[in-house]
């Protein structure tokens, strides 16, 4: 036993050998005297240069202390650049500095050592090239070439004379950057070829350049643009140039449990620690060495070269900014005090808060007041202060404070521009981020469409709808790139959204057979509507497929290559519906846009379609309870009628406003006054100009194809399969001469669902013409004779 313990000893002393291997220790204090050093040559070198002539003389007496060097690292320095620019490469030898201090890196860092050879390698003869190429050019300077290559050039242009000398130059250079860089020819070509177009582009940005005065006085605002063309820029910029960055795998360590004899030995030898790469499956791996090989997919490639809209498209306005008036809010202050003190209501504090169009006076009343009291005093503050639009609200939600909001004598016009351009709107991480406007405190209002998830906006007429639902698509237009988000366009008004049909092949989204990507015809919207159903439908199931909970899961999922694009995946854009109005559309087609509306209100948030309704007729046959429950985020413009107000917002409040964009918002809890941003008709037309004249897509996104019911194809019921009361019903229907389900509900006592398939049954038994919107179907039948005629016929 005790001989086998020696033996054992005996082989371990074998491998104890000596090895080149240092220890921590030695690599410390080794790695650091390479990187000080490397760092000293270069102090060194460059001192070289002022003092290089001044210590000539003093290098042959390296030895006598008396004699002193001027270099910043004394005689060493001297001596040292000397021996490496003088007598050595010239220039070329910080290259040496540089070496011998990514040597002490890699040394302290314990990195592999064959990348550290091949840096010496390149190093050398790196410097030994340039030392030639200077000494080519640089003949009466040594310092350039230094005395290698001032040499070698004699020697080689005594051969082959100058221009021998500058074409072996240069095959050195091609053959370092083929074999190095494995540069190819089509690359030298593809590189002149972009520098050429960025060269172009360039050029083109320089014309749009905004010019900004470097003044510390600029004014906010001046501010806000300068930060948000930087931004527009850079986002610009990192749309073209894209990054792809080396995955890093951190694998875990596995380490061997020690033996007893690696035990004793541990203070000898070294343990080695292999690293093992992470077991990765088989998806992760293709996907892994896709992203490698192409980078992750990028949405934006098919249009790489889209520029976003500058902020010089949008308007300024001279009247922008407020300019508090001191005499108006002294005034209204004293009117609301001397109200409130004939009702007996006295006041502790009083502050105002002064927005583009209302100012806030928050005031707290006296100990023992009752707030029912100031709220009942509404009217009579309002007659005092001779206004319109006076709000209370009492008391403000979490401040402990009753506020009352009187209109500006003048209003500001809160400009698009201004809100687009500040920083709130272009820092934001929304997915889809829209600036509605300035509150009350002057704060730009930026809300994230994708959050809400849906948005319903009323108010009377002329009060701000369109510019409102404008205001909404410039944002998304500012801040979207093409491939992220499309719109869905309904406007039976026919005039207000059709500025945007110039943008069709970038922003908008249709059903393959129809011309007009903006839809104006009401019938036309129920195929699009339930074709938006079926694409809500068809993105579920690529969801599902993909394991992922939502659109943005999948679409990080989708560009990190991990889903197939032969499975049918794809990027899946936001889908924006907006129907302007929305009461015209629901007089019309009633039920068949309700359902599908609700529908899609319901399901849509996660997979990235959202809607955007707005109606001049906020009565509650338009905006129904279903259509309410589903539209948490909701916009009031000016209305008419308490009532109105209470069926958009559950409460009174729009009919207090004072119009021309001046709207309340809400997302289920508080009630938020802003003044909506303002974007004129010539904007538009600039901006989709703008847009519209860049390179598009080949035609609008494609909505799925959508089999309406009345193309006939879900007529072919079988005689069979016809429900009991058929007979009775068509009875019903041709003794009224009139083709409507409620009848039938009526008169049979039926539920919805069951007369609406008798109908069907009818139209298919040719009892009834097809489906004509809100109209009652025609009835083909003229009497009751004619009927059993046309049955008994049937029948043979
Ligand atoms: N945010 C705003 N700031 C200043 N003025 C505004 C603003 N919004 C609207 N206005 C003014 O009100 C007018 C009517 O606005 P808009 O056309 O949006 O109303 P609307 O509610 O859509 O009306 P309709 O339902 O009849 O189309 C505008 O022409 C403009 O002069």
């Amino acid at each position: 036993m005790a001989k086998k313990k020696n033996d054992t000893k005996t082989s371990n002393k074998k491998i104890k050998m000596p090895s080149f291997k240092l220890s921590n220790q030695q690599k410390l204090v080794f790695g650091s005297f390479l990187a000080f050093f490397g760092i000293l040559l270069f102090i060194a070198f460059i001192s070289f240069f002022f003092t290089g002539e001044a210590d000539q003389s003093t290098l042959s007496d390296f030895a006598s202390r008396d004699v002193k060097s001027e270099n910043w690292l004394s005689k060493s320095g001297a001596w040292l650049s000397d021996l490496f620019i003088q007598r050595g490469f010239g220039i070329a030898s910080f290259i040496f500095a540089g070496l011998i201090f990514i040597s002490g890196i890699y040394v302290l860092l314990n990195l592999s050592r064959a990348n550290l050879a091949k840096h010496w390698f390149w190093g050398i003869l790196t410097a030994i090239w340039l030392s030639i190429l200077f000494g080519f050019f640089g003949n009466s300077y040594g310092i350039l070439g230094g005395t290698i290559g001032f040499e070698v050039n004699t020697y080689l242009q005594d051969y082959i004379g100058k221009i021998g000398t500058s074409l072996l130059l240069l095959f050195g250079l091609i053959t370092y950057l083929a074999t190095r860089y494995k540069v190819t020819f089509e690359s030298f070509t593809n590189l002149f070829k972009s520098a050429k177009a960025g060269l172009k582009d360039d050029f083109e940005q320089t014309n749009d350049d905004v010019i900004i005065p470097l003044d510390n006085n600029l004014s906010e605002e001046a501010h806000a643009i300068k930060s948000a063309y930087e931004i527009a820029k850079e986002s610009n910029n990192s749309n073209t140039v894209k990054d792809v960055k080396p995955k890093v795998e951190t694998a875990p360590l596995i380490v061997k449990p020690p033996t007893k004899e690696d035990l004793e030995d541990e203070l000898d030898i070294e343990m080695e620690v292999k690293e093992v790469a992470e077991e990765l499956s088989e998806t992760d791996n293709l996907s892994d060495k896709l992203v490698a090989d192409f980078g992750q997919f990028d949405p934006t490639l098919e249009l790489s070269k889209y520029q976003f809209p500058p902020l010089d498209l949008l308007k300024k306005y001279d009247s922008e900014g407020i300019t508090i008036n001191q005499e108006e809010l002294e005034e209204n202050k004293n009117k609301i005090v001397d109200t409130l003190k004939n009702y007996n209501i006295g006041i502790a504090s009083i502050k105002a808060t002064i927005g583009p169009t209302v100012t806030l006076y928050e005031i707290v009343p006296d100990a023992g007041i009752r707030i029912s009291k100031i709220k009942n005093l509404e009217d009579d503050i309002a007659l005092s202060l001779a206004a319109l639009g006076i709000r209370i609200i009492a008391p403000i939600p979490g401040k402990g404070t009753i506020g009352i909001e009187v209109p500006n004598k003048n209003a500001t016009i809160v400009s698009m521009r201004s809100v687009i351009a500040s920083k709130k709107f272009q820092t934001s991480e929304m997915q889809l981020p829209i600036a509605l406007g300035k509150t009350i405190s002057n704060e730009t209002f930026v809300v994230d469409l994708a959050k809400m998830p849906h948005l319903l906006m009323a108010g009377a007429t002329g009060q701000g709808k369109s510019v409102g639902l404008n205001a909404v698509l410039t944002s998304l237009l500012y801040k979207k790139h093409p491939a992220e988000v499309k719109f869905v366009l309904v406007d039976p008004k026919k005039v207000e959204l059709t500025l945007f049909n110039k943008i069709e092949r970038h922003y908008l989204a249709k059903l393959p057979d129809s011309e007009d990507a903006i839809i104006t015809d009401n019938t036309k919207v129920i195929n699009t509507l339930n074709s938006l159903c079926i694409e809500m439908d068809n993105r579920y199931e690529l969801l599902k497929n993909a394991l992922c909970r939502n659109i943005a899961e999948y679409n990080i999922k989708f560009k990190a290559r991990k889903l197939n694009p032969n499975e049918g995946h794809q990027f899946l854009p936001y889908i924006v519906l907006v129907v302007d109005e929305f009461a015209d559309l629901i007089m019309t087609a009633g039920k068949e846009v309700e359902t599908p509306i609700a529908r899609l209100a319901q399901l849509a948030r996660a997979i990235g379609i959202h809607l955007i309704i707005a109606t001049q007729r906020p009565s509650v046959n338009v905006i129904t309870g279903i259509i309410k429950a589903n539209f948490p985020a909701r916009i009031a413009f000016r209305v008419t009628s308490k009532i109105d107000s209470r069926t958009i917002l559950d409460g009174s409040g729009a009919d207090q406003l004072i119009g021309r964009g001046d709207m309340l918002f809400t997302q289920g809890n508080d009630l938020i006054r802003v003044q909506c941003a303002f974007v004129d008709t010539p904007e538009i037309e600039k901006l989709t100009d703008y847009i519209g004249s860049q390179k598009a897509y080949p035609n609008a996104y494609f909505l799925p194809e959508y089999v309406g019911e009345e193309s006939g194809t879900s007529l072919d019921i079988d005689i069979e399969d016809r429900d009991k009361l058929f007979r009775e019903a068509a009875e019903v229907i041709v003794t009224a001469q009139q083709g409507s389900a409620s009848l039938l509900q009526r008169k049979l006592k039926l539920g919805y669902n069951r007369a609406g398939r008798i109908i069907d049954q009818l139209e298919a038994a040719g009892i009834v013409g097809p489906f004509e919107g809100s109209k009652a179907r025609q009835v083909l039948i003229t009497d009751l004779t004619a009927l059993d005629r046309h049955l008994e016929n049937e029948n043979i």
